[in-house]
């Protein structure tokens, strides 16, 4: 059995976890596919690279707008394809081999728990490792959901792992999940010119999101793709290029594509972390404090694998964490997830933090509502949006923001001062008043629904206050 003094499961938030602090130690990285993780080759990056080309193309489209002569020849699938994935995939392999070179083993294989410190991996060469260490860090990420209907039918069916590699642009593509991963890439693939049929159990797209949001993109989708929402898939049926799905209500819907987004599942489960002895949630996720440790010593976990919010985001905060409790055993740090922004990158974009309406009135809160849409600012005039607006909660008589939900464009850049103010304890009144709003920038949209709520007119803003 071959000791590492530290070993990392997962090279994506993971990766970030083997610092130059640890260049005394032996150190190990286990990785099952590409280096990098989700991010990189299958989640973030590249569903932000297809859906900034879906952007430009729907601009072009609707150029005559802005009195512009252009015409859309269309998207070329295979070239945005190479483009995407030609300038990640040796991002990926530049990074193992990064590693490779140094002092660092790299381990190519899939990881599983045998005792509390203690793993076999099963190597990609047909090997396998036996490997033990005090120090061990899950970060192994989830993968997606499959149901039933579709896992049994054995016909073929793509998730977010595969789709944006397709050689052919599908041309009915049927998405089973109308959450974030279907928001981003329905609209690129319906931007690049296929149609789409979206089904959901909800009754409505992207539910979770505060109720002004799901019902304007709800609407927004209606116009643009067939939707069956309040349903789900009993069955898949057909032949590949030829599918049937069949819903609940006996509704068949032909697709030549399927691609199934309804959710990710921690990856614990195929660690065998019940063999090491882990706390996992009901959920699947390997049970963490707040500073990452495990119930096991010595074992942490990160990131998708563990964490309550699946954002990349959160996974880097939470490896700055461990790495920084890894390293400083008797200082240890903690996270919360009170306040993680979120963004969707569809069209139009979302961004999102703290409250929505519903949890306000669930907690019995005392709040008020404003909500300026685009069109109200002399940016979203020049803009001619239509569709756009802010809406921000806050508590009546003090201002203090409970949370905040826009939609529109550029949505996940203007949450962020919102995220910021709610973060430091900055009342709407102070954000509004405060800090000079740069004219006529689409903020304005942020800075006018902060002035509409009361607290923030009784305190006059534009006048900061006396010190
Ligand atoms: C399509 C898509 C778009 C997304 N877009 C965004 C976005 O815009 N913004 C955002 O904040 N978040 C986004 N996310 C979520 C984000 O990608 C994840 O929250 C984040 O990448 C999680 O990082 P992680 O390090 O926990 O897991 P991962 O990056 O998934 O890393 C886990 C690694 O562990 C490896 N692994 C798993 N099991 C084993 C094993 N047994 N042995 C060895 N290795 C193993 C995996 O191969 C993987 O490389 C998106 C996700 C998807 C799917
Ligand atoms: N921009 C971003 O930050 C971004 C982008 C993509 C993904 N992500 C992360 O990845 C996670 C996973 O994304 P996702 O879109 O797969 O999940 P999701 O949780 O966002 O949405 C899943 C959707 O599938 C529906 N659903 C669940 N089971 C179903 C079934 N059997 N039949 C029909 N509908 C069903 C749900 O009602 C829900 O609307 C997200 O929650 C998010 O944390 C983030």
């Amino acid at each position: 059995m071959r000791r590492h003094d530290l070993v990392v499961i997962g090279s994506g938030s993971g990766n970030m976890v083997v610092s130059d602090e640890f260049a005394d130690l032996d150190v190990a990285i286990v990785e099952a596919t590409e280096f990098g993780g989700t991010c990189l080759n299958r989640g973030c990056i590249p569903t932000k690279m297809f859906a900034y080309t879906a952007e430009v193309a729907d601009t072009v489209r609707d150029s005559a707008t802005w009195d512009v002569g252009a015409q859309l020849d269309g998207i070329a699938w295979p070239a945005l394809r190479d483009r995407v994935f030609g300038r990640l995939d040796p991002i990926a392999a530049e990074g193992r081999k990064g590693r490779e070179d140094s002092d660092v083993t790299v381990y190519a294989g899939e990881a599983r728990f045998t005792g509390p410190h203690t793993l076999v991996v099963d190597l990609h060469d047909g090997g396998s490792a036996e490997i033990e260490a005090d120090r061990i860090v899950i970060a192994a990420g989830a993968r997606p959901v499959v149901p039933p209907p579709v896992q049994e039918s054995g016909l073929p069916f793509h998730t977010s792992d595969t789709v944006m590699r397709l050689d052919q642009l599908p041309r009915r593509l049927a998405v089973l999940g109308g959450g974030y991963i279907a928001a981003e890439l329905a609209h690129v693939f319906h931007s690049a010119g296929s149609e789409i049929v979206m089904i959901d159990m909800a009754e409505e797209l992207l539910g979770p999101q505060d109720e002004s949001i799901s019902a304007a993109f709800t609407e927004i989708a209606r116009e643009r793709y067939e939707l069956h929402l309040g349903h789900e898939v009993t069955a898949v049926e057909g032949a590949p290029g030829a599918l049937r799905l069949r819903l609940d209500d006996d509704t068949v819907i032909e697709a030549d594509t399927l691609l199934v987004v309804i959710g990710r599942t921690p990856n614990g489960d195929s660690l065998d972390v019940d063999a090491a002895g882990l706390e996992t949630h009901d959920d699947g996720r390997v049970a963490v404090d707040a500073a990452g440790r495990t119930s096991v010593d010595g074992v942490w976990a990160l990131g998708d694998v563990s964490s309550p919010v699946q954002l990349k985001h959160v996974a880097n905060r939470e490896a700055e964490v461990v790495t920084h409790n890894l390293l400083h055993p008797d200082d240890l740090r903690e996270v919360d997830h009170d306040l993680v922004p979120a963004a969707v990158f569809t069209s139009p974009q979302i961004g999102t933090v703290g409250r929505t309406e519903a949890q306000c009135r669930d907690e019995g809160l005392d709040y008020e509502v404003a909500q300026v849409d685009f069109s109200d600012v002399a940016y979203g005039w020049a803009m001619e949006d239509e569709t756009g607006f802010c809406k921000v909660l806050a508590e009546r008589g003090t201002g203090r923001i409970l949370g905040a939900h826009i939609l529109g464009p550029e949505a996940p850049t203007l949450i962020q001062p919102l995220a910021m103010a709610m973060t430091f304890d900055i009342d709407a009144a102070a954000l509004s008043g405060r800090p000079y709003w740069i004219h006529p920038a689409l903020t304005e949209v942020v800075d006018n629904a902060l002035r509409q709520l009361s607290a923030t007119a009784d305190a006059k803003p534009g006048c900061a206050p006396r010190r």
